[in-house]
């Protein structure tokens, strides 16, 4: 089919559901042979790993080299961090728009998109917010569209994202749309702990199951009787617990540690990850019968960078948020520019706090968005500005920002024994420095 003289986008139809063009991404390797791959509005990953959706039998290849993905402004090309380079022409790009009949090169292999077929329609919903995930751009409506109807059913669903785009937020609010919402919804981070205590938190435990087991205490699974267990991190779960999660959500029965019975429970499982799992799986590091049964319905949160249009209306709702509640027009001038040019690395969680410190310290400007420790005298004073939630998660902010600094400092950057020392995980540890743009020599 010849390439569409036009650039292909996706397109939302008067009936509320979305048009997306039917491309695939072509690599032209060094010999004259090609591979092909649909495009979605999830990224197509490419590089020399077997895990990539293309992969390219060469040196001169990144692992994972560079990627692509249909968006409203068009199909756009991103480098990786690879080696040696994304390039249209001569120009080594970041992220630009490959328009149909472009060619970029990596290594020795050429790209180009082509269309493959007449376009596909996707639901969409006509709603801009799902529980109090708000969103108005396309990717953000066809999510909406797909928790709305799985909501409602008993499915597990798997929800993937970068840390900060919103995955407990959505695990809540399938919570409140399903016929679950008078249960509990209880939440449970499988890298917090150490792999002994995360299976005695999710399967409970009898009396003397262990030193310390002084009374018996139900799981996680069972005290979230009638409700949702919501799994964060579910990439870190030990692998030596997942045929034992797996064998509990077939059979619908847990047993707890040190008793011989099963016992059945209801409650229904989200999980999400920050991680790609489905490399977790290629890589062995995740059971892929897991894998396939969490991921029932599965359910991607695209980066903010991927859906800035949506920044004007996240921060508008983080404003209404504030006591007295305020307006786009109570921001400095030039702030909500500002907001819409950064790359946000922390995705919606950095755009809360900055807009929260643009609120408290409205001269910063665009310090605001610079990850750093609190200054002198941004003490307990001002957070009373904020409503009590938000002054209550930028306390613990603050707080575990600086104390992890400290322990850092106290074990000589050694992560594994800052850990310890903390009583965590060290993947919770590699979590919140990345959160916080903490090194280890900080
Ligand atoms: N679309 C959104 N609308 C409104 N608030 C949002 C949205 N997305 C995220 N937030 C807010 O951003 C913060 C981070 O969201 P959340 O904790 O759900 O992210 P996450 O993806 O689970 O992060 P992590 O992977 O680090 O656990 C929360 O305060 C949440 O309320």
């Amino acid at each position: 089919m010849p390439d569409s003289p036009h650039r292909p986008t996706l397109t939302a139809s008067p009936d509320g559901a979305l048009e997306v063009p039917t491309l695939e991404a072509v690599v032209t390797l060094e010999g004259g042979r090609s591979l092909a791959a649909p495009l979605s509005l999830t990224p197509l990953v490419i590089g020399s790993s077997p895990e990539c959706d293309l992969t390219l039998a060469d040196a001169r290849v990144s692992r994972r080299h560079c990627e692509l993905v249909l968006t409203e402004r068009g199909v756009m090309l991103k480098d990786l961090g690879s080696k040696n380079g994304t390039l249209i022409g001569d120009v080594r790009i970041v992220e630009a728009q490959l328009a149909p009949g472009k060619t970029a090169t990596i290594g020795a292999a050429s790209l180009v998109v082509r269309e493959a077929g007449a376009p596909s329609i996707l639901p969409l919903s006509t709603s801009t917010r799902f529980g109090d995930v708000v969103g108005s751009t396309l990717p953000m409506r066809v999510l909406f569209a797909r928790l709305e109807r799985a909501a409602v059913t008993q499915e597990t669903i798997l929800v993937l994202g970068e840390s900060g785009t919103g995955k407990e937020l959505i695990a809540r609010g399938i919570h409140a749309a399903s016929p679950r919402r008078d249960g509990p919804f209880m939440v449970f981070d499988c890298g917090a702990l150490s792999p002994n205590l995360v299976e005695a938190e999710l399967f409970g435990y009898v009396r003397g199951a262990f030193t310390g087991a002084h009374a018996a205490r139900a799981g996680l699974l069972e005290q979230a009787e009638g409700g949702t267990l919501f799994l964060d991190e579910i990439g870190e779960l030990p692998l030596d617990l997942q045929p034992k999660l797996l064998r509990a959500l077939e059979s619908r029965q847990v047993r707890r540690l040190g008793s011989s019975t099963y016992k059945g429970f209801d409650a229904r499982v989200v999980a999400a990850t920050h991680r790609d799992l489905a490399g977790r799986v290629a890589e062995g590091a995740f059971r892929e019968d897991l894998y396939y049964r969490l991921a029932v319905v599965q359910v991607v949160v695209p980066p903010l960078r991927e859906r800035r249009e949506d920044i004007p209306l996240l921060v508008q709702r983080f404003l209404a948020l504030q006591t007295p509640p305020l307006s786009l027009k109570d921001l400095p001038p030039g702030a909500l520019e500002m907001l819409r040019s950064h790359h946000w690395p922390g995705n919606v969680r950095e755009l809360r706090n900055t807009v929260a410190r643009l609120v408290l310290f409205p001269d910063l400007g665009e310090q605001a968005i610079l990850k750093r420790p609190a200054r002198e005298g941004e003490g307990p004073r001002p957070l009373t500005a904020l409503p009590l939630r938000e002054a209550r998660e930028m306390a613990v902010e603050q707080f575990e920002r600086a104390y992890i600094s400290e322990k850092l400092r106290e074990h000589g950057g050694n992560v594994a024994q800052a850990a310890d020392a903390m009583g965590v995980s060290r993947q919770l540890v590699y979590r919140l420095m990345e959160r916080y743009g903490l090194q280890r020599g900080n």
